[in-house]
């Protein structure tokens, strides 16, 4: 790997300190990173490089997966790293952010590749992005590249302007933006499960499969991100990025190579062949759902509307159930379910894909098969087959199960922050993939804006509203694997 500066934007905040540092220092522990390399940390506040290297150091052992058995080895991680004090909008903190990245390029003898990760609210994404490039940052004799977190845009409009401005700073393929789930290691290894299996490259098609089912649903709500959540809801907090991301790794063909080329270019073909939905057939195609009161995780919840920060008459969607077609000639006729939604009963993030029937029907009573990729918490695959039971002779299901063990293994940041330092963009979302997946939106955000369909109210605890059930009973499906939600007359309404 290029020695390289690490500029890190938002070096104060709470990614950076649950995320970031844990992931570079597991990174330098296992010598992943280069043998010289520079770590400028940037806050508003005056701080002096000893106390800033203190937080570093407390973060790293309150988050780390690893911690090196050797306190000299963090003393050593510790000595790459110094702290500025710099405000977005203000020039002379960029000009001296340069003087202190050339100084440390001198002292440690590292070349101008330099890599700028914002982790700061997207509000300040376009200005800083062009102070480093009118203060010099950015020019640079070797490489420099952009991180950004989601989101990028909160419609197609915002989307495209950020991106426009963004492009007047950093070349396509110098901007990284993180989707956090690409660094899930079961979503990085569904290319390898689909591709490297003629088993199932032989079944991945419409002749074969009935459907396809994708679920990430959370116990957790609102939080203390009322602020941004209450102007976001699922659909574009969940839907538009992480859902869309993972119906293109399940859809995609196979690449002729494993080229981050070859791979994006099929992702695109995906979003580019998803059937848009009309205006009279979002309401028929699209579940809006808003948690209320109910059971969480063994306790009383409170509604949406009455979580501290939301306005009490608030349409916001916290939950997203959609029915996706892919006019192409593998996946024609077969629906993608996806859902998505807070206060759930289950925390879990899967991928169910329902085989068609025996065509002659030999066996009237047999199940569907199923094959079931379980991304989190847990990491999963199963296949569920008929089996003759051998004691009474009858029928059932049998599960063909590979759960990975609980190994070592390391978190989506390191994975991906590692990428990005090898300008490997392969698990990073394309323009062309955020820009699709907003066209494919945009109308579904208008119907919700202009409250153009219902808002399905359901209990916290629950799977979802019953519409969401409906929407696969219509087609002759249901959702797989769902644990039955807590019982009504356990609910003990508050107030
Ligand atoms: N936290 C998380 O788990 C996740 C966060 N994200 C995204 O990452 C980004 C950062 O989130 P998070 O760390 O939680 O946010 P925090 O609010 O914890 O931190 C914000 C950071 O931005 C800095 N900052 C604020 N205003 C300015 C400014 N005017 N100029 C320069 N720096 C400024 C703050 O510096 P200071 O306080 O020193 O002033 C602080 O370091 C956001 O885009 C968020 O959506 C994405 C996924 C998960
Ligand atoms: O990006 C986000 O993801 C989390 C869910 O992530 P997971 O890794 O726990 O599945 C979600 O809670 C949050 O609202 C959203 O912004």
């Amino acid at each position: 790997m290029d020695k390289m500066t690490f500029v890190l934007f938002g070096g104060t905040g709470d990614l950076a300190k649950r995320k970031i540092y844990p992931a570079l220092y597991n990174l330098f522990i296992e010598g992943k990173l280069p043998e010289s390399f520079s770590i400028i940390g940037l806050g508003r506040g005056q701080m002096t490089d000893e106390d800033f290297k203190e937080r570093v150091k407390n973060s790293i052992h309150t988050f780390s997966r690893r911690m090196s058995k050797n306190d000299s080895t963090m003393e050593r991680f510790l000595t790459f790293i110094r702290y500025s004090k710099l405000d977005a909008a203000n020039k002379e903190d960029f000009h001296s952010l340069l003087k202190l990245v050339q100084d440390r390029e001198k002292e440690l003898n590292i070349p101008e590749n330099r890599l700028f990760y914002l982790s700061v609210s997207p509000t300040f994404f376009e200005t800083i992005a062009m102070n480093v490039k009118n203060s010099g940052l950015g020019t640079t004799k070797g490489w420099k590249r952009l991180i950004i977190e989601k989101p990028f845009g909160r419609d197609l409009e915002s989307a495209r302007s950020l991106n426009q401005n963004l492009s007047n700073a950093f070349a396509e393929e110098e901007i990284y933006r993180i989707d956090h789930y690409l660094g899930k290691p079961m979503v990085r290894n569904l290319e390898t499960l689909e591709f490297a299996n003629p088993v199932l490259q032989a079944l991945w098609n419409n002749k074969f499969i009935a459907n396809v089912q994708i679920t990430a649903s959370e116990t957790v709500g609102v939080e203390q991100r009322a602020g941004y959540y209450d102007q976001a809801g699922a659909l574009r907090d969940m839907f538009q990025n992480h859902m869309l991301q993972i119906l293109m790794m399940t859809a995609m063909h196979a690449p002729k190579q494993t080229g981050e080329n070859e791979i994006r270019a099929e992702k695109r073909k995906v979003l580019e062949s998803l059937r848009p939905l009309e205006k009279n057939e979002i309401e028929k195609n699209v579940i809006r759902g808003q948690y209320d009161s109910g059971i969480g995780e063994n306790e009383n919840v409170p509604g949406y509307r009455d979580e501290p920060g939301v306005s009490e008459d608030s349409l916001t969607d916290t939950f997203i159930a959609a029915r996706l077609q892919i006019d192409n000639p593998d996946w024609t006729g077969v629906p993608f379910y996806i859902r998505t939604g807070k206060k759930m009963k289950e925390k879990s993030t899967r991928i169910v894909v329902e085989f068609k029937a025996n065509e002659n029907e030999i066996y009237s009573d047999e199940d569907p098969n199923l094959l079931v990729i379980e991304i989190n918490p847990n990491e999963s695959v199963s296949l569920i087959l008929n089996s003759k039971n051998p004691a009474n002779g009858k029928m059932e299901s049998i599960n063909v199960d590979y759960a990975s063990e609980k190994l070592d293994v390391p978190d989506g940041y390191e994975l991906l922050i590692y990428d990005a330092l090898r300008g490997d963009s392969r698990f990073f979302s394309h323009w062309d993939e955020v820009e699709l997946a907003w066209e494919w939106v945009q109308p579904i955000l208008e119907a919700f804006e202009e409250n153009r369909i219902p808002l399905h109210k359901y209990a916290a605890g629950s799977n979802g509203p019953d519409a969401a059930n409906l929407m696969l009973e219509e087609d002759g499906f249901k959702w797989w694997l769902d644990k039955p939600a807590t019982e009504e007359k356990e609910l003990v309404v508050q107030g």
